[in-house]
């Protein structure tokens, strides 16, 4: 649950919210006319779409969502839309008005993204709205949709991940699009069952608790290809992992990544349709001060990529002083790298051409813009706004070389969304070419300009020579497959900041975190495959020898297994063999599996697979050891906490009492059972103690799975809350990358 809306009251509340929310838009003053000015100078629509893109920006966003999951699984629930809701919304008249059903947003792939524009009275009072209303509430909260501005899928579609690739998401909180990305690393699970990917996904934030909201986003979809580090994305460490030479001798080399997004702080004002304060807030600074870090996280991106890898940058920013300019700056350092021709994707996508001509300025009431920085520095505006810009907030000389027109720009008008930047950059494995050869050049003509001391104050220049490189790998010690230490000293910036942070490491970490406190996580240890837990789980589930035992970890300093055993895959263990946690900032790591189920006095804890693991360790599990349900038994386990073995019907009733105590398995099989008709088998973990059972999933994972099967949520916790949660506006289920106010003010300026 996110911030907002909690405990007593809390139906309330959230009425007042969109109250609220609908009185601000009213009453915001939406205008400013250094925004207008400053856009109209850069030519970003032409003069017959002005009107129509202000006319857009004051207009309220409409609510979309994606069916999540993997392919199979958004499938099924993509057809419960299409199948039962849509038919239900299509006839919907209110107060005398047709009310449009949801329709698909037409770029997105497979159909699975929705679209609808609902006054808030409707989806409160029209019973047929009210439905689809607390059916997108609970499966929001379970993960099987993901509320998401459109342009914000945007990014994870071009950057095109498949099971084997490995992925890093350098500004990744809250974590829609690192949700994305599992669901592509994740593209061959069932509807059942998780594959267990060759591929990784590292998150990363530089915001501690945000990296929090990260893990809570992404266990929405449990993954072992899953690592989430707190880190500055501008001075990510290199990230060691074992290789052999040409020669055949092992040595230790830097990961490399097939595929990176950088999806980076930003002004933000592509959401303004959202975030109204920026009506009154924006500055053309916001995006001059981000541009110099923008530019260093997409360079350390560029550093850790694979030959022939791909990189994604995108802002929710029209301002090309955080887009175009930074594409232009990072080009011009590596000649290697070229903007991707994407003009072919997604078709339906209505896009415009990246800038090849912008105008900064560093007047803030926008009077003046300049084509240059020679003619801004030739003005006659103040030596110390003259000290805060830098060449790179201009368009290189021959901009129109660096292909910038292959970027996309989304502009609100055009799909009624949120604007939008996107640049899909490769990496080629050639040399660099006669082309390139002139980039350099320019790049050395640029350098030749930033070293005119006339330009402003060397503290103020990106200097890209300092960025840490990637280019010399690591020996390592044959025998112990340990990093030599002259090697390690060889490194340039990564481990220079490794050693410091290893003699302070308090005070470093405090320094790189953005005041967010030291790191206080505990480190991951593997644990034996002979560990006594560990084999307790495997024989009591019937789990083959086929379970990756030797991937299984704890979370404690001495590889104790007290609470909780995770399960990574073979990337993310190497990885963790031979990294220091500290050194990552290592947050999370695979997913849990099994945790330690206290039982009654005088009975013996024992572990239990949980809710979330369960797909994971299902593929190994002895399918004879699985416990056949059916729908009476399924609804008395949702309807009831702790109902006795004695309540259900023969023959469940004599399987679960000859049961020994412990974490059990049942499958409810597809199939029509009386009014209800389950589409696929549903598999869920339940416990028996001595004489009752209980259903493990957490209350949202049940209720929605109550609305799901039987229509209506008949747990418990939903008969008394039910009224509530329906009531409560989708958009305040989860976090949104782009919707909630906060994430723009604190955190992408
Ligand atoms: C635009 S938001 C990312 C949204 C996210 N990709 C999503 O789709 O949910 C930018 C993020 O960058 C993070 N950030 C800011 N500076 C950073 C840095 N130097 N390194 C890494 N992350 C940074 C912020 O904490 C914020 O979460």
């Amino acid at each position: 649950m996110g911030k907002r809306g909690r405990g007593k009251g809390r139906h309330n509340n959230s009425r007042k919210t969109q109250d609220d929310r609908t009185d601000l838009l009213e009453k915001i003053d939406m205008q400013n006319e250094r925004l207008f000015a400053y856009y109209k100078a850069q030519n970003i629509v032409p003069e017959e779409e002005w009107d129509q893109f202000v006319d857009t920006l004051r207009q309220h966003l409409p609510t979309t969502f994606r069916v999540a999951g993997s392919r199979q699984t958004a499938q099924t629930l993509n057809s419960t839309i299409k199948d039962v809701h849509v038919p239900s919304l299509s006839n919907v008249v209110f107060e005398g008005q047709k009310i449009p059903p949801p329709v698909q947003i037409p770029w997105y792939p497979d159909g699975l993204a929705w679209h609808f524009n609902v006054p808030k009275k409707v989806l409160r009072k029209s019973p047929e709205f009210k439905k689809f209303h607390s059916f997108l509430v609970f499966e929001t909260e379970v993960g099987n949709v993901s509320r998401q501005e459109a342009v914000s899928m945007l990014p994870p579609l071009f950057l095109e991940v498949e099971p084997h690739h490995r992925v890093m998401d350098m500004c990744a909180a809250p974590g829609s699009k690192t949700a994305q990305i599992l669901e592509a690393l994740h593209a061959q699970d069932t509807i059942t069952s998780t594959s267990i990917p060759s591929g990784l996904l590292i998150a990363n934030d530089s915001d501690n608790k945000r990296t929090h909201l990260l893990i809570h986003q992404s266990a929405r979809l449990p993954s072992p290809a899953l690592m989430v580090t707190n880190l500055d994305a501008s001075n990510y460490p290199s990230i060691k992992i074992p290789g052999t030479s040409r020669n055949g001798t092992s040595r230790m080399e830097t990961l490399q990544f097939d595929r990176i997004l950088c999806d980076v702080p930003c002004s933000g004002d592509g959401t303004i349709r959202k975030n109204m304060g920026i009506w009154k807030s924006w500055l053309p600074m916001d995006g001059n001060g981000l541009h110099a870090l923008q530019v260093r996280i997409l360079q350390r991106a560029m550093n850790i990529l694979k030959d022939n890898g791909r990189i994604v940058y995108s802002t929710c920013s029209l301002n090309p002083v955080e887009n175009e300019a930074v594409i232009a700056e990072a080009l011009l350092a590596n000649p290697a790298f070229e903007l991707v021709d994407v003009s072919d994707k997604l078709p339906e996508l209505i896009r415009r051409p990246g800038l090849h001509t912008w105008r900064a300025t560093g007047d803030r009431t926008v009077a003046t813009t300049f084509a240059t920085y020679e003619e801004f520095m030739a003005s006659s505006l103040d030596d110390i706004v003259k000290s805060k810009m830098t060449e790179g907030h201009w368009p290189p000389k021959d901009a129109e070389k660096l292909n910038l027109d292959r970027c996309l720009r989304i502009y609100p008008h055009l799909q009624d969304t949120g604007g939008f930047f996107v640049a899909v950059l490769q990496k080629s494995a050639k040399p660099a070419s006669a082309s390139t050869n002139q980039t350099l050049e320019r790049k050395r003509d640029a350098e030749s300009l930033n070293d005119n001391d006339n330009n402003g104050p060397e503290s103020k220049r990106l200097r890209l020579s300092e960025l840490p490189s990637e280019d010399t790998p690591t020996p390592v010690d044959p025998v112990t497959s340990e990093v030599t230490k002259s090697s390690e000293a060889s490194q340039a910036a990564p481990i220079a900041e490794t050693t410091a942070q290893k003699t302070q490491p308090e005070k470093k970490v405090k320094d790189k975190s953005s005041g967010n406190g030291g790191f206080k996580e505990n480190p991951y240890t593997f644990v034996s495959p002979d560990d006594p837990t560990l084999r307790s789980c495997i024989e009591r589930l019937h789990i083959n020898d086929d379970f990756p035992s030797s991937n299984v970890l704890v979370r404690n300093p001495e590889g104790d297994a007290a609470r909780s055993l995770y399960l990574a895959n073979d990337i993310v263990k190497t990885i963790i063999k031979h990294n220091d946690y500290e050194r990552l900032r290592l947050t999370a790591a695979g997913t849990k599996v099994f945790a330690k189920q206290e039982a009654g006095k005088g009975t013996e804890a024992q572990f239990r697979v949980l809710g979330e693991g369960l797909p994971v360790v299902l593929p190994f599990v002895d399918p004879a050891s699985i416990i056949t349900g059916d729908v009476a038994s399924l609804k008395t386990l949702v309807q009831t906490y702790y109902p006795l073995c004695s309540a259900f019907e023969e023959p469940f009733r004599s399987i679960v009492e000859a049961r020994p105590t412990g974490s059990h398995i049942v499958r409810f099989p597809l199939g029509t059972h009386g009014e209800i008709s389950l589409s696929h088998d549903i598999l869920l973990p339940i416990w028996k103690s001595n004489v009752s059972l209980t259903l493990m999933i957490d209350k949202k994972a049940k209720s929605a799975l109550s609305l799901r099967v039987f229509g209506a949520d008949i747990t418990t916790v939903g008969k008394e809350g039910q009224a509530d949660a329906s009531q409560k506006p989708v958009d305040e289920v989860v976090p949104m990358d782009q919707d909630i106010a906060d994430d723009i003010k604190n955190y992408c300026k």
